[in-house]
Formats: C-alpha cells, structure tokens, sequence
C-alpha cells in the first residue's frame, strides 16, 4: 500500500496528504489534552518538584524499622500527618504529592483528609497505581509490573477521590545478559498501557522506567542501558496513542553502579544524563522528575543542580520526584515521638528547599549538612 495519496484539486497542481491511521480515532479530546498537560505542567512549576510518599505498606516498614519504630498504620499516618502539616510555603517546592492507597484515606489528627490538605495548599495529589512486580521466566532474575487488570476502574474511583496524576515504576537491572530485550520490550508496552488508561481516566501518568543502581558497572554502561530503555518506551508510548505534552517522565539518573570503585563528579554524572535524555526523550513531555535511587540527600540534590547547569539543550522542567532523599533527614529526626515534630518538619523543609533551588540550578552547598544528608540510602534489589 503506498504511504501517501495524491489529490487532484482544481485547475491547482496536486496535493500530496499522507494516509492518517489513528487520526481518525483520537484517543483524547482536546479538552482532555489540556487538562492534562495544564496538571503536568503545574506540578513541575517554577522549581516546584514531586515529595514520592507512596511506599507501599513493605516499603515503609523497613524504613521504620531503620528507626526502631513499629509498622503500624498509626505510625504511618503520623509521620505522614508531619510531611503534610508542614508550613502552606512547602508548595513554592513542591507541586505535587504521591501517595500510597491507604495514605490517600487517611486523615490528621482533626480528622481532615490528608488529600484535602494537600490540596488547599494548592498541591497536586497523585496515586502509586502499579501492583509490583513479577518474574519474568527464562530471564536471569528479571520483572515485569502487575497492576493492568482493573486499573481503568481503579483510576476513575481515585479521580473521583481527588488524585489527578499516578505513578507506574517498572524495574530493570544492569546485569549479566540484562536488561534483557524481553524486560526491555514487555516494561515499556505495560508503561505504556497503563499510561493510556490513566490519561483516558484524567490522571497524567509518571512514566517510571528505573534502572536501578544495583552492580559494579561503569556510568557509561549505565548510559548505554538508560538510552535503550527510555528509546524503547517513548517508542511504545508512542504506538499506545499517548499524550506526551500530559506526561511526566520519572528516571533514574545516569550513576555508575553502587558497586562500581570509579567515582565520577554530578558534573560528569549531569553530562552523561542530560545526554542519554536528549538523545530520547522528545521535547514534547513537560517534565523529567528524577527518582532518588539510594543517593545521599546531598548527592540527588548535586546531581540535579547539575544537571539544571548541564550546558546541552533541555527542553523539558527537569526536576525531583524523591522518596528517601527528601525523607531520610525528617524520619531520622522524627524517631517515633511527637516532641520531634518541629525537627522532622525543618528537615523536610530544607530538604525540599535544597532541591527546589536545585531544579533551577541555584542550589548553593553550605558545607553543613547534618549526617543524615550525606548517609547512602542505597537498598540492594530494590524492586518491590
Ligand atoms: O528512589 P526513591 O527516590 O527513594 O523513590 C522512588 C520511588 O519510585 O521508589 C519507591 C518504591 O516504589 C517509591 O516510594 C518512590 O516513588
């Protein structure tokens, strides 16, 4: 079949139109297309950047367990209730919230929701919509992301309570023969697939492809995998009919492995991201929001300084969606005890300060971090 038609028009020289496929059934509504594009670009406003607070129930036990506190949904909600009580100037840095499902029904200790909070401090709530991960057979050890069965209804019922973006993370790992093409293909078409069905639901979808940090290689080997892996999904978010400008792309950011003895600066860890990017990543998506992946609180701020300072062309906000590295210092602080509450709320601030001043390439290092900051938060296989 040939790839275009020639139209005769009259007494005018033809017109050569090519043949349209999907056109002809938009995916979206243009009124559908700039509410989401108008919420990814809201969250990743002005410096403003993602606090990720949806660890799963798991997640958060070993967490407390780091602190002697016990897992229970009390202690949750209380540490939460800290992170999202802090003083309304939180939202100059922070534009949006991930939560876990119990989180989103949970409210402080008045009894107003925490979703609620959020957003009367004009912060966007978003939902962790994937259901882990499972193995992939005759691979060496790696997964694809459960979650796909259900998940239009369970995106409309967390539109209907107050969530306007969701969060996917698949996992891919640097390893012998991995990632394989078979993790590389399967991770980006559900990507994909479950970034359709949220943006038919009205929730902007953070594409989370992680490469994780785990192994002795190279940054440049790291380089290599982040281009392929990010090639692979923007091609299936593509063949998926997805919105790109209604995205946000949350990556690893280009390190060499935790085990690797090379050391590199965030300036050459900056040049090697912002290239791997630039090389895949079309200038249509609104934000990159990068995850943490076990770095020091210090070093994911430096890191992404440097990337805002990478003298490459960026045409996307590129910013921070962190877990550990914006909570490691206030869970430290916080201990378990309600008398901790002004600490663990400073150290969130300067946290979410330091990064904010980061993602326009203003953060200025003082020296003075406590130890907290600079502790690797690096968990082997992190995968769950
Ligand atoms: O790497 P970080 O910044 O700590 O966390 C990144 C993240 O995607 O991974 C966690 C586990 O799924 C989530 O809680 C979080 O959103």
């Amino acid at each position: 079949m040939s790839s275009s038609r020639t139209l005769a028009s009259k007494g005018a020289a033809s017109i050569v139109r090519p043949v349209t496929m999907a056109h002809q059934f938009p995916a979206l509504t243009s009124e559908q297309k700039k509410a989401l594009s108008e919420t990814a670009r809201r969250i990743v406003a002005n410096g403003k950047g993602i606090l990720a607070a949806d660890e799963s129930v798991g997640t958060m036990g070993n967490r407390l367990q780091r602190i002697k506190v016990e897992n229970t949904e009390e202690n949750r909600r209380q540490f939460r209730e800290l992170l999202f009580t802090v003083d309304s100037s939180i939202s100059q840095s922070i534009g949006g919230v991930i939560l876990f499902h119990e989180t989103l029904y949970q409210k402080d200790g008045q009894g107003k929701l925490f979703r609620d909070i959020l957003k009367e401090k004009g912060i966007v709530v978003g939902i962790k919509l994937d259901q882990g991960v499972a193995p992939l057979a005759g691979t060496n050890k790696e997964t694809t992301v459960q979650g796909l069965d259900g998940l239009s209804e369970r995106c409309a019922q967390y539109k209907k309570d107050g969530a306007d973006f969701g969060k996917w993370r698949a996992v891919l790992k640097i390893d012998n023969q991995c990632p394989s093409h078979l993790a590389i293909q399967e991770n980006a078409n559900t990507l994909a697939r479950y970034a359709s069905i949220c943006q038919q639901n009205g929730l902007v979808p953070i594409v989370e492809p992680e490469v994780i940090p785990d192994g002795s290689h190279d940054m440049e080997h790291c380089q290599y995998v982040t281009e392929k892996v990010l090639a692979a999904v923007y091609k299936a978010l593509n063949d998926h009919h997805v919105y790109l400008e209604g995205t946000l792309l949350k990556p690893n950011m280009v390190t060499a492995g935790h085990a690797c003895t090379k050391k590199y600066t965030p300036e050459q860890v900056a040049m090697a991201t912002v290239t791997a990017l630039h090389r895949t990543v079309p200038a249509a998506v609104p934000g990159i929001c990068f995850l943490s992946g076990g770095m020091s609180e210090e070093d994911a701020t430096l890191n992404l300084n440097a990337i805002n300072l990478c003298p490459l062309p960026k045409p996307w906000k590129l910013s921070f969606s962190y877990g550990r590295a914006l909570q490691a210092s206030a869970l430290a602080a916080w201990g378990g005890k309600a008398e901790n509450k002004k600490a663990t709320q400073e150290a969130f601030m300067k946290r979410a300060l330091a990064n904010s001043q980061a993602a326009k390439g203003q953060y200025v290092h003082m020296g003075s971090s406590g130890s907290a900051s600079t502790q690797s938060l690096f968990t082997a296989s992190y995968t769950y």
